[in-house]
């Protein structure tokens, strides 16, 4: 059989019951795999090397735009699920979720709760006997894209509840946890809050951050791969912003 060309290959397809194709998967691995930059390697070979010797670790990239978190997500996904695994994808927004495998909000799949800034101890409203449940438990890697722009408290309720589903008391109950997203675009929205309040509220204010690994992508690849020159203008406006040394629109654009 010849081999699909990869702008045809669309790991989004399954058969409705979560049954990926592993051949279409083992393309989409063949065409990307190779492609990956030095960063974007070593990034997933570690992930890669957590899931297959199931160390359970939790994972955060820092990847400001452009920098292929989404591609390399994808790949990871696809490697799992070829191997009918079962890889969570979930986004803090609609949007991002779209961009995944999976196309679903983290607030669908883990059911978190919508008050966690008044409960102490919030979990996720997941009962046992359910086929999410059985998902969790069985899973080899869950993904949450825009980490970034969710309440510490849901990430805390993530933990508490996988600990509890699959019985086992590690971090994240010892699933491999891959989060991403850039602490200079969103932070959490606390309704009638100060910008101390966001601050206090995002996962790096979490007692479980320290337990997290850091890695980081720092290569614009809309720029390097696709020339995007304007896509790089503005992820660098984004860094400037982030730094808090955008000094206006006019200034930015004599330089
Ligand atoms: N190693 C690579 N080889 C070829 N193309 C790449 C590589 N890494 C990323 N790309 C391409 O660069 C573009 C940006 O990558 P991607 O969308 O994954 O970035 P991102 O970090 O998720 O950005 P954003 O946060 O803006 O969504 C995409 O078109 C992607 O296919």
């Amino acid at each position: 059989m010849s081999l699909l060309k990869p702008e045809t290959i669309n790991i989004m397809v399954n058969n409705g019951n979560g049954n990926y194709d592993s051949n279409i998967l083992a393309q989409y691995i063949h065409f990307n795999e190779h492609l990956l930059n030095n960063e974007q390697s070593y990034v997933y070979n570690k992930i890669l090397e957590g899931i297959e010797k199931n160390t359970g670790q939790t994972f955060f990239i820092d990847a400001p735009r452009g920098t292929g978190k989404t591609f390399v997500i994808n790949i990871l996904l696809a490697r799992v699920r070829k191997d009918h695994g079962i890889a969570l994808a979930v986004a803090s927004s609609g949007i991002a979720a779209t961009l995944l495998e999976g196309d679903k909000t983290v607030h669908s799949v883990f059911k978190l709760p919508l008050n966690l800034t008044r409960v102490e101890t919030p979990m996720c409203n997941i009962s046992k006997q359910s086929n999410i449940a059985q998902a969790l438990k069985d899973c080899k890697l869950i993904v949450w894209d825009e980490c970034t722009m969710a309440h510490k408290g849901g990430f805390e309720a993530l933990n508490r509840t996988l600990k509890d589903i699959r019985g086992y008391n590690s971090l994240m109950g010892g699933v491999t946890v891959l989060l991403a997203g850039d602490f200079q675009q969103t932070l959490p929205v606390i309704p009638r809050g100060t910008r101390a309040d966001e601050v206090k509220s995002c996962i790096k204010a979490s007692y479980l951050w320290p337990h997290i690994q850091k890695v980081a992508f720092h290569k614009n690849m809309r720029v390097h791969v696709k020339g995007d020159t304007s896509a790089g203008i503005f992820a660098e406006m984004l860094l400037k912003i982030g730094d808090g040394n955008f000094p206006s629109l006019e200034a930015f654009y004599q330089n």
